[in-house]
This record gives C-alpha cells, structure tokens and sequence, in this order.
C-alpha cells in the first residue's frame, strides 16, 4: 500500500544516514535494508534497534531549528521503553525519567521512548510538559498557570482535585489505544523546585515565586525513518528566560511585571520610563541567581547563544548545513546582544525530527 512504500522509502533514506554517519560497510547497509523491507512487507512497519533509535533520537534533536541547545545533541541519555504495554508500568517508567533527569539537580538531558505507533496501537501522555502548574478559572481571575486551564479541566473531569493553589503540580494521564486514560499524582519528593529570590533586593522572595526545575515535553511526537513515537519525553535544562521572559513575564502567564515595578518604586504611568524592561531585567536576573545558588542546571541566554554559535560551527565542520528557525532561536530578553539576530538561518525540516501532533483531548 502507499503507506509501506511511504515507510519504505522513509526507512531507506534514514537507514542510509545512519550507516554512512557511523561508518557501517555497504554488505551491512544492504542486510539491515533487506531485513527491513521484508518486515514492512509483512506487517505495515518495522521496529528499529535500540543503536537505530538511540542515534535517531540524537539526529531528531540536531534538526530541531526551534532549539538554541543543540551543542549536547549527541550527549542524549536514551531510555528505551518500548516494552511496556500498562498505563502502571508507564507511569513507573516516567518517574523513573524525572528521578534520573533531576539528578538532584545536575540535570541530564534525557529522552524515555514509549511503543510506537501502529495501526492497533498507540499511547499518549496528555501532559505538555511531566511537570507543570494547574490553572483554574474563578469569578475574581485565573489562579495558577493560565496556560494549563484546558488540561487542568480534563484532569479534574478524570477525577483529580487539586488545592487550588498557584503552584499546583499537575497529576501525569496516560492514554493506552481508546481506553480511557488513567492519571496518576507525582510523588512530591520526585518534583525539585526553585524558590525566585533576588541577590540584592531583599524583598523579592515575598513575591512567593517559584518554578520548577526540569522542564520534559511530552506533548511531541519523535519521527524516525517513517516510525512515529507518539510516547517519548524528553528534558534538557531551561534557559533562564524562558522562566524570566516568559513563564513568570506574559500578560496571559503569571503576570508579574506589574507587582515587580511596584516594589521597585518604578513609574508604570509613562512608558518611556522603560519601567517593563526594569522589571524584566531583575526578574532574569533573579531566576539565574536562585537557579545556580540552589545547584539546579540552567543557561543564560548569552552562554546558551555562544554554545549555538559551536554547534553552527560543529555542523559546518561535519560537513552539515545549520538549519534553524530564526524567530525561535533569538531569546526573548534582549535579542541583538547576541550573535543569532544578525544572522540568517535555513528552515529547512530535515528528518529525525520532533513534531507537534493533535492534542489527545479537547
Ligand atoms: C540541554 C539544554 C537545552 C536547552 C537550554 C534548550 C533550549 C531550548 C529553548 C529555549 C527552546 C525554545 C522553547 C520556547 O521558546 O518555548 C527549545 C526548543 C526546543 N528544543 Fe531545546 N533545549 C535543550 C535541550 C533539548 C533536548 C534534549 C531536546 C530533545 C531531545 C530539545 C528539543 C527541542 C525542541 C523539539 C524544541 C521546539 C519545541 C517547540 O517547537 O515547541 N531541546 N529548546
Ligand atoms: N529548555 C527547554 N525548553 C523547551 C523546549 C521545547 C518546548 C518548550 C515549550 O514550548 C512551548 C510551546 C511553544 N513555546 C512554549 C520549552 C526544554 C524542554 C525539554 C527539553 S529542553
């Protein structure tokens, strides 16, 4: 049918990749194509090696344009769980990914990849991220993360209550084929967080800001050689401004620019007091110094820049053209101190790749 040949062809192409990037003899290649070929002819799909998936897993996060981390793509931790086949033993397996991921910590950049997806089956973590804030909507205004009100209603329709607190963890749910998805609460002990305090100014803890260590995207979907991996989270380390820039910053997020120029003293009425960018600045600058003080991994956005800068230069010497997506890659705090806005970038998607896939609920 055209879907094999379409998984034939995506097959061969990647195949050859891997062999050629590893150094494999062409009677090896012609072996692992033959295998592969007769599997896809029999049953629709093929499954790959753990070295195949280890290193396609590696390959997707190198063509990730959206990401300035790129320099450790080939330091990926790879747990392979294709194994598993209950919504327990999955729930296990992803506590197992943020123990060993936090590593008290000394985050390891880590991917756990769940069965893949076939005509009879498929499994789906509705989670966006393993670790993530509840937001609920009440008659005086959005309590907690306002980006989590769509699957913090579907938790709560599965049964789960939360305290309504703004720093409620959200439970992890586990879809197996069209059963009913089944959640699960993360042990508190498992969750490290970072309480935001401010080197000089003294009264920024009573803000009562905190963030969560380890940020795992659950929500995408790994595609290699024609197979989809609709389970596999994945977690590097934050870049701070994604917490200080963003997270903590936007209107629609926590909101937090208004109270800081506050307590700063600042002059919201005018503008041109540049009273936003103040605040902005001391939110940053709080998150990296609360991260490092409690030993928690995290990059500024210039380090994070010069690394990309590396890996740009990594690929050229590979003999690789660096493909990028421009609007993603500048950080959100001041973007032209660093190298990436004054350059081009080619949004060619190349395969492996991670991709958005429909969200499992509505
Ligand atoms: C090791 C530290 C890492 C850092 C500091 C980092 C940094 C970032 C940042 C800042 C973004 C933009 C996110 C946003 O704007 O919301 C991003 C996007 C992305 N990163 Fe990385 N990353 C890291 C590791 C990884 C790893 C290990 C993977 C996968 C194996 C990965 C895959 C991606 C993907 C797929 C996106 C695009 C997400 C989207 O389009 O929504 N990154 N990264
Ligand atoms: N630092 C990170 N940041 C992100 C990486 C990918 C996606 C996201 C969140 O993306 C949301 C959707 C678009 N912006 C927010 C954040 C990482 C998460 C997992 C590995 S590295």
């Amino acid at each position: 049918s055209t879907l094999n040949i379409d998984i034939l062809t995506e097959a061969e192409e990647f195949i050859r990749t891997y062999y050629k990037e590893t150094n494999k003899t062409e009677d090896q290649l012609k072996q692992r194509l033959n295998e592969i070929q007769r599997e896809i002819q029999e049953n629709g799909h093929y499954y790959h090696t753990y070295d195949e998936l280890d290193y396609g897993a590696k390959v997707a996060w190198r063509n990730s344009n959206h990401c300035i981390g790129r320099l450790f793509w080939e330091n990926l931790q790879v747990i392979d769980q294709r194994q598993l086949t209950t919504e327990k033993a999955i729930y296990a397996a992803l506590l197992e990914h943020i123990e060993y991921a936090t590593n008290k910590g000394r985050i390891r950049p880590t991917i756990t990849i769940f069965h893949q997806q076939t005509k009879h089956h498929s499994v789906r973590i509705w989670n966006h991220q393993l670790i993530r804030y509840a937001g609920y909507e009440t008659d005086d205004g959005i309590i907690g993360d306002p980006d989590s009100l769509a699957f913090t209603k579907a938790c709560q329709d599965l049964g789960w209550k939360g305290k309504h607190t703004p720093f409620d963890v959200l439970p992890l749910v586990i879809q197996i084929d069209d059963h009913s998805p089944k959640w699960f609460d993360i042990p508190s002990e498992l969750i490290l967080e970072v309480p935001i305090r401010h080197p000089e100014l003294e009264w920024f803890e009573d803000l009562g800001l905190k963030w969560y260590g380890v940020p795992i995207i659950s929500s995408m979907r790994l595609e290699i050689g024609g197979i989809t991996y609709s389970a596999a989270p994945f977690n590097g380390w934050y870049m701070g401004t994604e917490i200080g820039a963003r997270n903590l910053a936007d209107e629609s997020r926590y909101n937090m620019l208004p109270k800081i120029s506050d307590l700063m003293g600042l002059n919201k009425r005018s503008n041109t007091s540049l009273w936003k960018d103040r605040a902005l600045l001391e939110l940053n600058t709080a998150v990296l110094h609360s991260y490092k003080e409690d030993g928690v991994s995290i990059v500024d956005h210039h380090t994070a820049a010069k690394q990309f800068k590396r890996f740009e230069e990594n690929e050229v010497d590979a003999g690789r053209t660096p493909t990028g997506n421009w609007v993603w890659l500048i950080p959100p705090l001041s973007p032209a101190t660093t190298h990436i806005f004054h350059k081009p970038y080619k949004n060619e998607i190349k395969k492996p790749n991670y991709f958005y896939q429909p969200a499992p609920f509505t």
